[in-house]
């Protein structure tokens, strides 16, 4: 018969391939009973959109059988980790995470990886909003094919949902307004902050925000009104593209906002016939810009005529076309994404944790 300490020193053995840290300290093992040599317990996982799930369970199982349970219940379940310092700030109490995805230059694609991360992650079973921060420029309604006129409710605006995402775009106003968006800094920035106050965004993992282009009112508003868990840098391989990639990290690193990684877009044509990759931009300049700043490097996007169509009609690559390779990408992206949330979230806990103790310490000695 194994014993609750057996079963717990087994457990300590296996590691989380990300966080470096035993499954057991990072009270992922919850309910644990021992029953007539049954052992039962819900192993919870930091994200479900981890990339080494199924590693961690493997490793439990394996832990298991080598202690010589024979009998194993264990539920698999996730608890995405909170990414984001809300003790100085109480706005989007229930949300996570924030992600909010930037890039330098306009049309590399930082709406087409939004909203594809977005959908990438719901599909995992995450609890995702998307929030568009393109007041001039809205395109996240149409590419994810969502015509809505958001209603209020309680003096709060109910995000529109599609595919179990929460939305909400300056398009859907612009829609019921027949407006174009023609407007000065100040009143961007008051739209952005009241898609941040006013609206119903209730309990999130992740929140998404598609940022204009460039470092304008629209970002900045953004870093210094709520605590973002991090950011995702979009480029495309081309020098241009990556030389205001590198501005606008300067700008989120001067506001002291972590860096998520940086994702390529385009990065090359596979062929259909014999799926030679063809680096028509040039090679590893995402690579170059992760490597240079130390920021990781996330994946490689490739330019392919279904992500185009699809944005244009309505149906993003990981909705319509979940098995094709863009979808691969995506969702592998994705995954890096969430572990990499993951380990800023056990960074900053570490953090809080140490400040809390450095500050009862000196408490005491006063
Ligand atoms: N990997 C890709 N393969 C093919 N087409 C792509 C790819 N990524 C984006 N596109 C297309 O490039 C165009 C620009 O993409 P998108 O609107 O996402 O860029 P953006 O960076 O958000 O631009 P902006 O910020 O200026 O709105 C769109 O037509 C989109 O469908």
């Amino acid at each position: 018969m194994v014993t609750v300490d057996q079963v717990l020193n087994s457990l300590k053995k296996v590691v989380d391939p990300e966080l470096h840290k035993d499954i057991v300290s990072m009270g992922m093992i919850k309910d644990l009973s021992i029953n007539d040599g049954k052992v039962a317990f819900t192993l919870e996982l930091t994200t479900p959109a981890c990339p080494f799930n199924s590693d961690i369970e493997r490793d439990v199982r394996t832990a298991m059988a080598s202690l010589g349970v024979k009998d194993l219940n264990m539920r698999v379940t996730a608890r995405v980790m909170e990414g984001r310092a809300l003790s100085m700030d109480e706005l989007l109490p229930g949300v996570k995470n924030i992600i909010a995805v930037a890039s330098g230059k306009g049309g590399v694609g930082k709406t087409t990886v939004s909203v594809n991360l977005a959908l990438a992650l719901a599909k995992t079973g995450a609890k995702v909003g998307l929030l568009d921060a393109d007041i001039y420029g809205p395109s996240v309604p149409l590419m994810l094919g969502l015509k809505a006129s958001p209603e209020v409710v309680n003096n709060k605006i109910q995000p529109p949902m599609v595919e179990g995402i929460k939305v909400i775009s300056m398009g859907f106003f612009y829609e019921q307004s027949q407006q174009a968006g023609i407007y000065r800094g100040p009143i961007v920035s008051g739209i952005v902050k009241q898609f941040l106050t006013d609206v119903n965004w209730g309990e999130l993992d992740y929140l998404i925000i598609d940022l204009p282009p460039g470092t304008g009112d629209a970002p900045l508003t953004i870093a210094q009104t709520i605590p973002i868990t991090g950011i995702l840098i979009v480029t495309t391989p081309q020098d241009v593209a990556m030389n205001v990639a590198v501005k606008a990290i300067g700008m989120f690193n001067k506001l002291n906002v972590p860096i998520i990684g940086v994702v390529e877009n385009m990065s090359y044509l596979q062929c259909p016939h014999c799926s030679e990759q063809v680096y028509l931009f040039g090679q590893g300049g995402g690579k170059k810009i992760s490597d240079e700043f130390k920021i990781p490097f996330i994946g490689e996007i490739p330019l392919h005529p279904q992500i185009r169509e699809g944005s244009d009609t309505g149906n993003p690559s990981v909705m319509s076309q979940p098995e094709s390779i863009q979808s691969h990408a995506f969702t592998k992206a994705a995954k890096v994404i969430a572990g990499r949330i993951s380990i800023i979230a056990t960074e900053m806990q570490a953090q809080e944790q140490a400040e809390a103790k450095a500050a009862s310490e000196q408490a005491k000695k006063e």
